[in-house]
């Protein structure tokens, strides 16, 4: 095996996107492999890869990503310089990634997750309980306007992307009140501050995999398959089996209001669900309890019980 190590002549190749919360997962993947077999960060080498989603001059910062697409969006270039061998290795956030990979690709290694709660951000009030009747809200989140919807039909829901310095500017320019992003990337960037409340999953199911990090590779590619095995966590996998499986059943993607969260307490399971509709009006939730190697049995009979309420008609949105 050590004779199969990097070496700054031949370096593992990390492929990654460039946005700043992308080049924080992929250097702490870096640096857990660095520590696992006890190498210098000069036999890993980050590649920079631009995605579609990435295209500023395809997407205006105004245009809704649901209406882009979002089938690969994140995903497809850096998946052809795995194939192509450009790369050796991709670093992804979970909570974007398809529940099926291309073919001769697998994701099967998952680095500890960081929190999995939704921020809530807002300069002027402390939760979504405090905001007065009609208040503009801003997300580009299919799930969180749905869920804030559905809890206050009161609320105004506009579109809002960008970096937490851009919200935090529009916020105090008065575009919306608050906003939302995950925990995960801003405990993962190292941002904190006083407009930031953690909200809890009771309040607001997490999104499928929210926090995750997923490392994929080529299936065919055994020295790294090994390499990745000595970062890979296993709890963070029993509980995305649980999570993705559910999504898997209810074939939706990041942007189908679709949230779900699967805890551990020792060896057994809790998995929460819950499916939407775009509006906010109609909401079907759920949970699961079960012993910790039934997760994916669990996704998928909450999936159904949940289609099974929602009824035929349901998902006949996505059609249109
Ligand atoms: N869809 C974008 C995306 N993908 C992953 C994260 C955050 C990090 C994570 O959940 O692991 C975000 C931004 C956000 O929701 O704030």
């Amino acid at each position: 095996m050590h004779s199969d190590l990097p070496s700054p002549a031949q370096p593992l190749r990390i492929g990654t996107r460039g946005s700043p919360l992308a080049l924080a997962q992929a250097h702490e993947t870096r640096d857990r492999l660095a520590t696992a077999f006890g190498l210098p960060p000069t036999v890993f080498a980050i590649v920079v890869i631009k995605t579609t989603g990435d295209d500023r001059a395809m997407i205006a910062a105004d245009r809704p990503l649901k209406e882009i697409g979002n089938k690969g969006l994140f995903t497809k270039e850096i998946e052809e310089a795995l194939l192509s061998g450009a790369i050796d290795i991709a670093v992804h956030s979970m909570k974007d990634m398809p529940v099926l990979q291309p073919e001769g690709l697998m994701l099967d290694c998952y680095l500890p997750r960081e929190d999995v709660r939704d921020a809530f951000i807002s300069p002027g009030f402390g939760g979504i309980a405090d905001l007065p009747a009609g208040t503009v809200v801003g997300t580009s989140s299919l799930r969180r306007r749905a869920q804030l919807l559905h809890r206050r039909p009161d609320l105004q829901v506009v579109e809002f992307r960008g970096n937490l310095q851009t919200r935090l500017k529009k916020l105090e320019d008065g575009v919306a009140a608050c906003s939302f992003l995950a925990m995960a990337g801003l405990n993962r960037m190292g941002l904190s501050g006083p407009h930031m409340t953690a909200i809890p999953p009771e309040e607001m199911l997490p999104a499928v995999a929210q926090g995750a990090i997923g490392i994929e590779r080529r299936e065919a590619d055994a020295r790294v398959a090994e390499m990745l095995a000595a970062i890979h966590d296993a709890p963070t996998d029993r509980r995305l089996a649980a999570e993705r499986a559910f999504l898997a059943t209810l074939d939706g993607s990041c942007e189908t209001p679709i949230a779900g969260l699967a805890e551990l307490d020792g060896d057994s399971l809790h998995l929460r669900g819950q499916i939407l509709s775009p509006d906010g009006r109609r909401a079907f939730a759920g949970d699961r309890r079960g012993s910790v190697g039934d997760g994916a049995a669990m996704g998928r009979d909450l999936a159904r019980t949940l289609l099974a309420e929602a009824g035929p008609d349901f998902f006949a949105w996505k059609a249109g």
